[in-house]
């Protein structure tokens, strides 16, 4: 069985985002990953400019605390005919092009105004309150990188350079199956021996999340001829299918073998606690991947290898998990050979997280993992005492 580590770097080298990128308007590619790097196109700031409503001084010595008020510079105006005296000041307001010999900017609260006199209290700090053009970058650097995933900062900053338009990845097509003859729909009635579909939902709802277009596959019953019809037409208009259940070793889980019939099985078995079963592979254009039918095998194997595969996929250049060390809680005498992801819920005490487990650790326990803060790893063969560093992995938007 592949170590997980190993297996998404295995499954992560070996995807490569579909090719048709695309130009969309900066308004609509919210949440979608930079095809090509966007250039600084200015100076930023782009003019020196004052940083508060108040006045700007010229002050050369730095000693003086009167002033004359000559002129009045607001957001907008051009500056460019504008300059003062030693002696003189500018009203002036946040994000003004500052007066040529300006040497400082006071803020109003801290100034009298009696007419055209200005007096402070003290003389003024050389620089203060003045944003310098290009402080913060020059025109000409990198200002996000190809492979960026386009966040409000992100939208804001190709705005702020007057990007109208942006160069994306284009938005991956998934189509979702649940599997197993015993699964109906919510809403229906269940006959004996009939559970609710979880896991369909679940992976609808994980997907909400991405900027992606998603088709619902609906349920495959435990039939190989069927599960293979279906799985091949989906392999015709998809960028990635995803399937949960019917990928272990009964004789009823027919979703492996009908991959193997119309496409490639690339790797099946993870030494993971829950998602064993985890399976990947590929069907014509489309990537696949069988998720265990267990709802919390499904919900990890989604997070720890599909989230980041959906990342690659798009494009985007960081698709690693990324983890914080938590301290346990808890006491944990038992060894596992599989390495263990469990459910827990984070505190954050004395400077640091402590990660205490919820009750109900079973792979098909939904509602300590509805619960939960965190994933936290415990390595193959392992024990834990109370204190130790350990891996957790941010779950269900927490601390957000
Ligand atoms: N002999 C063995 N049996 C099992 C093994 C094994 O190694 N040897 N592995 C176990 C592990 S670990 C897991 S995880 C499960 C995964 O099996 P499958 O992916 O084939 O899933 P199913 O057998 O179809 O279902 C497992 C379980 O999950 C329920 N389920 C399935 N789909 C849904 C859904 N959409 N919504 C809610 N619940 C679902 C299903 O009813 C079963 O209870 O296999 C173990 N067995
Ligand atoms: O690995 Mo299975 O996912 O324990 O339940």
């Amino acid at each position: 069985m592949l170590d997980y580590h190993d297996a998404l770097a295995t499954l992560l080298a070996g995807l490569t985002p579909p090719a048709d990128d695309e130009t969309l308007p900066l308004s609509a590619a919210a949440n979608r990953t930079l095809a090509r790097a966007l250039p600084a196109r200015f100076d930023t700031p782009s003019f020196d400019n004052s940083a508060m409503d108040g006045y700007a001084l010229c002050d050369p010595s730095g000693t003086c605390t009167t002033f004359g008020v000559t002129v009045r510079v607001a957001a907008g105006d051009n500056a460019a005919g504008v300059a003062l005296q030693p002696g003189e000041a500018a009203r002036i307001f946040t994000g003004a092009p500052l007066p040529a010999g300006a040497t400082a900017v006071v803020a109003q609260e801290d100034t009298r105004r009696d007419g055209d006199r200005l007096q402070l209290e003290r003389p003024a700090r050389a620089g203060a309150h003045i944003r310098r053009r290009a402080e913060e970058y020059a025109a000409g650097g990198a200002l996000l990188e190809a492979g960026a995933r386009l966040t409000p900062a992100a939208v804001a900053l190709a705005a702020s350079q007057g990007y109208a338009a942006v160069p994306v990845k284009p938005r991956l097509k998934v189509t979702v199956f649940s599997s197993g003859n015993e699964l109906v729909e919510p809403g229906a009635v269940p006959q004996p021996g009939q559970i609710f579909d979880a896991n369909r939902y679940q992976l609808v709802a994980w997907l909400a999340g991405f900027d992606v277009d998603v088709r619902d596959g609906g349920i495959l019953p435990d039939d190989a001829a069927h599960t293979r019809a279906a799985l091949a037409e989906a392999s015709l208009a998809n960028d990635v299918i995803l399937t949960s259940g019917g990928v272990s070793v009964g004789e009823e889980d027919h979703v492996r073998a009908a991959l193997e019939s119309i496409g490639t099985l690339t790797a099946w078995k993870l030494a993971i606690k829950p998602g064993k079963p985890f399976a990947w592979g590929q069907a014509g254009r489309a990537r696949v991947f069988m998720l265990p039918g267990n709802p919390v095998a499904t919900f990890v194997t989604f997070f720890l290898l599909v989230v980041p595969a959906l990342r690659a996929l798009s494009g985007q250049a960081d698709a690693m998990p990324r983890a914080l060390p938590v301290r346990a809680a808890f006491v944990k005498n038992k060894v596992e050979p599989r390495r263990e992801f469990l459910r827990a819920r984070l505190r954050a005490e004395d400077g640091a997280l402590l990660a205490d487990l919820m009750a109900g650790q079973g792979s098909a326990m939904l509602s300590a993992c509805a619960g939960a803060d965190a994933l936290v790893e415990i390595p193959p063969a392992t024990t834990v005492a109370e204190g130790d560093l350990l891996n957790a992995y941010l779950i269900n938007g927490a601390f957000q």
